[in-house]
């Protein structure tokens, strides 16, 4: 495909994805139907619809609009690119520029802040008061790759030389002892025998420095209360083979890929069904589910899902499960909070709420994109004896 062709397949697929059709099956669609796109059209095709999702404001106000062909206009712009050498409507490029689109808007001082949603900006920005540019800035770009080294299988150095015969650069990442950035080849992750043996699992750097923070003495129970597809409790395993983790989570479906993800990493790990948990454990993991909004760089149409009802839904949501998950500690034990959300109300606010109801925390830490990874906060909580 040439590269007006790849913008014109952009074009179509971001119109869909703006009425509403969820941004990974679009493409795939896509995909499918276009059998002339070779591996390099799909992922640059993907790449435009990406970075246009994620630069959504910045882009509309640069290409004049807010449709598919206005974001393509602005995304060019934005790059420094004139876009009346792409758009020429000869062959499968895009229809030639209106007297309208051939002038380019002036661009707006605070450009970057436009790609969070209107309704949200203000609260993000007294949210991270002096963080807020930065995370504006490093919000808009795609999110590096990070791996987590199976530390209970293999080390840093192993796994780089294991990823590095297979075409996979790899580099350690500060934030966490078992992350490993990835610096090239991505794309043959999956398909790779590091990763098919268990070595390595995809997980973003402050997701694997937040599981770090998570008390487990030798021999702890420890249960995962909203384990989903299991990505912390794995984690947990790895770096305290001797815990006893048992997975929980209220949609059983979530958590069907587990037992073969544990069996690759040589994990053990229990399951129990919904609403079937058994016991007391010494520590409690609530991964809440949240905005996501920390994780925005790699579901960029989900930022413009997001509603205000829907985030007083979830932090709602995260109260009762949180008080639920508490029942299942022994006297004495950690109840560790964790969202992948860049927003006090899911994050510093519920352990306010926790305060209230006798929760101290020990620990609390809010990852930002400036520290490498995804947004991300962790609290870990101990209960007063005199509540
Ligand atoms: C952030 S995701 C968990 C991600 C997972 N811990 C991981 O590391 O891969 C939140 C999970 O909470 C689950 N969930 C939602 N409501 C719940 C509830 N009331 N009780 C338990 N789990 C719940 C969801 O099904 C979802 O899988």
């Amino acid at each position: 495909m040439t590269p007006a062709a790849r913008l014109a397949a952009a074009i179509d697929i971001l119109d869909q994805i703006l009425a509403g059709a969820p941004a990974e099956r679009t493409l795939t669609n896509w995909a499918r139907g276009a059998r002339f796109a070779g591996s390099g059209d799909r992922a640059a095709v993907r790449d435009l619809v990406f970075d246009a999702l994620r630069c959504r404001g910045s882009f509309a106000a640069l290409g004049g609009g807010t449709g598919g062909r206005a974001l393509m206009l602005g995304a060019l712009r934005a790059a420094g690119t004139d876009p009346a050498g792409l758009f020429t409507g000869l062959g499968h490029a895009p229809a030639e520029l209106s007297a309208a689109e051939a002038v380019a808007p002036v661009p707006p001082a605070d450009l970057e802040a436009l790609d969070w949603p209107d309704w949200l900006r203000p609260r993000l920005s007294a949210d991270l008061g002096t963080a807020f540019a930065e995370t504006s800035a490093l919000m808009r770009a795609r999110a590096p790759v990070f791996l987590r080294v199976n530390v209970a299988r293999t080390d840093r150095a192993a796994a780089i030389a294991t990823l590095a015969a297979e075409g996979i650069g790899a580099r350690p990442h500060p934030l966490a002892e078992t992350a490993l950035e990835v610096t090239d080849g991505a794309r043959r992750i999956a398909a790779s025998a590091a990763y098919r043996d268990g070595l390595v699992e995809l997980q973003d750097a402050a997701s694997q420095a937040a599981v770090a923070m998570v008390p487990c003495a030798e021999g702890a129970g420890v249960l995962d209360y909203c384990a989903g597809g299991g990505g912390k409790a794995l984690a947990l395993a790895a770096l305290h083979p001797g815990a006893r983790i048992t997975a929980h989570d209220i949609d059983a479906g979530r958590m069907a890929d587990l037992p073969a993800r544990a069996a690759r990493a040589g994990a053990r790990i229990a399951r129990a069904a919904p609403g079937r948990v058994q016991g007391t454990f010494d520590t409690v993991l609530v991964d809440a589910p949240c905005s996501g909004s920390g994780t925005w760089r790699r579901t960029p149409d989900a930022k413009w899902r997001l509603t205000a009802e829907r985030l007083d839904a979830l932090v709602a949501l995260q109260g009762e499960i949180v008080a639920t998950a508490g029942h299942f500690l022994r006297p004495g034990g950690r109840l560790v909070y964790m969202t992948c959300s860049l927003l006090r109300a899911e994050n510093e606010d519920r352990v306010a709420d926790l305060q209230t109801l006798g929760w101290q925390p020990e620990t609390m830490r809010r990852f930002l994109p400036s520290d490498g990874g995804d947004g991300f906060f962790v609290a870990v909580l101990r209960r007063d004896r005199s509540a």
